[in-house]
């Protein structure tokens, strides 16, 4: 056998790290089996806070893991498996903080005003944990998602509950006409390597260098920006509308990995919304450092130190508001928490598709759903959603029975377009003229921009996009089936990119396979009219729309995205397996430790492990570890057909109990396959006990369920208490332990 390999499983936050808990004891002694050691390292908002403060945390420093695995990614060897990880706004972070604080840990707090060089210092470190710090830094290849066939016959089988549409429905997507990225984009491909400089001019001649950028040739380098002026009038003319029509009011941003500028988006919806608020008390706010972008929470929060007097009569003028304002979306009606609460409470990847798989509807202040209109300020791709409404008014809610697939292979390596653009990103202090200009003084692209607009560059780089084009051409053919690269006529970074993917298709051998290039109405028009005859397309996108359309299509067909298959082949030689392409779910952990029940379902866990296996064995000639892959797949099937997956009901099979069905098939499985005697007999132990025992640890797993369970924090729970309540059934662990 070969040296003793490693797969890196990354330790992240709330329900996939309680999962692992559970889950990674089990796949350490079964990989043991084929000399595979299972790595830990520790990703989560929690570990990264403290690994940016390790130099002043003593005996509780920690590594910083992050770092480790960015060096892993460029290395031929490695294999990860990569869990979602929070994304965290500024309220998630300080609550963070808070919890690190009161477990001994010696970290400063996050000071957004920050005066002096110590808070300064502190908030640098804090700015590159913020929002999505880990998958652009992980993320060196591109990726190819998609539901797995025995996935897709499960649901087929056992279909998940659609909303009905009806054609009177008037829910919709609401976007900007004018003003916003879509609209400014100016996009050049360099045609040699050169240094380039983003610059502001003042209305006085200034210069300012805002930023320098070394490009490689065949780059692609876009200039865009949002008005600042255009987008209130945008989001006063959305309420108005609302109020008038009678539809609720909801936004949609991303304002996790879109960190610089959606968080400024999302600022002004809430002061547009609250505007007589903000105008009334909007000194008064400043001095005691509220800031809009962090929501309306961050009024909660900063009035508390003011007099209950004047507190009452700022809470009495937030509620006059909804006596003239639409009404507004809520994230918890029961706790009041509205979709202007907390920046990264909607994120639109997810939450679209959930509004369009309900009918069209969110729930308003009452807990009853509602129509809405559903606000997306930037245009470039709130008009697919609109395009999905209306294909779901015509044609009905699609049906998860005999609808086809939508995968994906989506272009991100390399921090690709706008999710690497964030140190790219200005809020304009002035009037002026934005540009980017050449070593030798030629300027390559301007926009005159006023005080407030948002103005960025995304890079593209051309070996991301030649890697982007091969994995679909290879996908398209291992799939047999057609596929669509996602480029919009419209956009000036869309056509710089459409000469690349057509210079680069001719590149390889194309007999036999269907390849399109379209637009995105055209082209989500295309799928849904082939998906609904139960037919498959691959869609070829871009790093925005691979994010969206990995949420939107799964959650249509499989009710999660949960359950998406998602490898991500490294350029470097390694493979990155994610779990599936949904988040970490919150509201999962809090069940947990109300009801001591998780139903966290890790599908997207056990398929890519089994990948993961199986790259392996294929990598380093280890036929032990490609059997172990093949056996997981098979068990993984088999707990499918069994329907043993978590349910959300307490009482039944949970996380734990689907974890313990996980292992007894995947030992029955290697106990019966015939292609290596010594692993059958290594595993028949094992498989009989589990048969045997099986009604027993099941009685032990849900005999727990009911009661409070304590894991002694959120962001960091305790690793001991966790792993009790995570593994409760001794006869199940007992086993475990007699077997590695
Ligand atoms: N790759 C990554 O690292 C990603 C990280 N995130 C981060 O996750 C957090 C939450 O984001 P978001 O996706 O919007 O919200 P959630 O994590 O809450 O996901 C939305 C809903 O999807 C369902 N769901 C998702 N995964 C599972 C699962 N494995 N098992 C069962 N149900 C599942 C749940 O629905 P229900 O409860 O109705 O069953 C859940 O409430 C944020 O911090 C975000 O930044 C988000 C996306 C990807
Ligand atoms: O990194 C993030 O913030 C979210 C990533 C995500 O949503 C995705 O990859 O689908
Ligand atoms: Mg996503």
């Amino acid at each position: 056998m070969s040296t003793r390999s490693k797969i890196t499983y990354t330790f992240t936050d709330e329900a996939p790290a309680l999962a692992t808990y559970s889950l990674l004891p089990i796949v350490q002694a079964f990989a043991a089996s084929a000399d595979i050691e299972v790595e830990t390292r520790d990703i989560s908002l929690a570990g990264r806070i403290l690994a940016s403060f390790a130099d002043q945390l003593g005996d509780k420093r920690v590594e910083d893991d992050l770092a480790k695995l960015a060096e892993l990614t460029v290395s031929p060897d490695a294999n990860i498996v990569k869990l979602p990880n929070i994304s965290a706004s500024v309220p998630q972070l300080k609550a963070a903080i808070t919890e690190l604080q009161a477990q001994g840990y010696n970290i400063p707090d996050y000071v957004e005003d920050a005066q002096t060089d110590a808070e300064k210092d502190a908030r640098a470190r804090y700015s590159k944990v913020l929002g999505s710090a880990v998958n652009p830094v992980l993320r060196e290849g591109n990726s190819d998602r998609r539901a797995p066939a025995a996935v897709k016959a499960y649901a087929r089988k056992h279909p998940h509950s659609m909303g009905k549409w009806s054609k009177a429905s008037q829910s919709h997507a609401d976007y900007m006409r004018g003003g916003d990225f879509f609209s400014s984009e100016q996009s050049i491909t360099m045609t040699a390597a050169g240094d380039v400089r983003i610059e502001f001019v003042g209305k006085d001649g200034q210069v300012e260098v805002k930023k320098q950028l070394a490009l490689k040739e065949g780059e692609v380098l876009d200039s865009m920006f949002m008005s600042c002026n255009k987008l209130r009038e945008f989001f006063e003319y959305t309420l108005q509308d609302c109020k008038e029509t009678g539809v609720m009011w909801s936004l949609h941003v991303k304002a996790t990995m879109m960190k610089i500028s959606h968080p400024i988006v999302f600022g002004h919806a809430v002061t547009v919304y609250y505007k007589d608020v903000f105008d009334k008390w909007g000194t008064l706010f400043d001095e005691i450092g509220v800031n809009p972008n962090n929501g309306l929470s961050s009024v909660y929060d900063k009035i508390k130190t003011l007099p209950a007097s004047q507190q009452e009569e700022i809470l009495h003028d937030i509620h006059e508001v909804y006596s003239h304002r639409p009404e507004m979306a809520m994230v918890d009606s029961v706790k009041g928490i509205t979709n202007l609460h907390i920046p990264s409470d909607v994120i639109v990847d997810a939450s679209m598709p959930a509004m369009i798989r309900n009918s069209g509807q969110m729930w308003g202040r009452d807990g009853k759903q509602k129509d809405t209109k559903a606000v997306m300020p930037e245009s470039t791709y709130a008009r697919i959603y609109q395009e999905m409404i209306n294909f779901c008014k015509t044609n009905g809610a699609f049906d998860p029975r005999t609808m086809g697939s939508v995968p994906n292979v989506g272009l991100m390596a390399q921090k690709a377009e706008e999710y690497g653009s964030h140190d790219k990103t200005f809020e304009m202090k002035a009037d002026g003229t934005m540009r980017v200009v050449l070593a030798d003084g030629t300027v390559l692209m301007q926009h005159q921009v006023e005080k407030g607009d948002i103005w960025r560059a995304c890079q593209t780089k051309d070996a991301p996009i030649r890697d982007w084009v091969k994995l679909a051409v290879t996908r398209a053919r291992q799939s047999d089936t057609p596929a669509v690269f996602w480029l919009d006529p419209e956009r000036a970074h869309d056509r710089e990119l459409k000469k690349k993917v057509e210079t680069c298709l001719k590149d390889h051998d194309l007999s036999g396979l269907e390849i399109h290039i379209m637009g995105y109405n055209e082209a989500i028009r295309f799928s849904m009219e082939r998906m609904i005859r139960g037919q498959d397309t691959i869609s070829v996108t871009g790093n925005v729309l691979r994010d969206y359309l990995t949420d939107l299509f799964p959650i249509m067909e499989l009710g999660t995205s949960a359950k998406m298959l998602s490898i991500v082949p490294l350029m470097a030689g390694g493979g990155m397996y994610e779990t599936g392409a949904g988040g970490s779910a919150p509201k999962h952990v809090q069940q947990l430790t109300e009801e001591n029940y998780l139903r966290w379902d890790s599908l997207g866990e056990f398929l890519a492990l089994a990948v993961s296996l199986e790259e392996m064995g294929i990598k380093s000639g280890n036929a032990k570890a490609k059997l172990l892959g093949k056996c997981l797949d098979a068990a993984t099937g088999k707990l499918l057909d069994n329907n043993k997956s978590p349910s959300r009901k307490i009482g039944e099979l949970d996380n734990r109990g689907s974890h313990f069905y996980l292992a007894l098939y995947w030992s029955q499985e290697l106990a019966s396959q015939t292609e290596d005697a010594a692993l059958a007999a290594h595993f028949a132990p094992l498989a009989k006990r589990l048969t045997e025992s099986e009604a027993k640890i099941v009685a032990e797993l849900n005999a727990v369920q009911g009661q409070p369970a304590d894991i002694g924090g959120y962001y960091r729970t305790n690793p001991e208490l966790t792993s009790k309540v995570m593994r409760p059934s001794e006869t199940f662990n007992t086993a475990l332990a007699a077997f590695a």
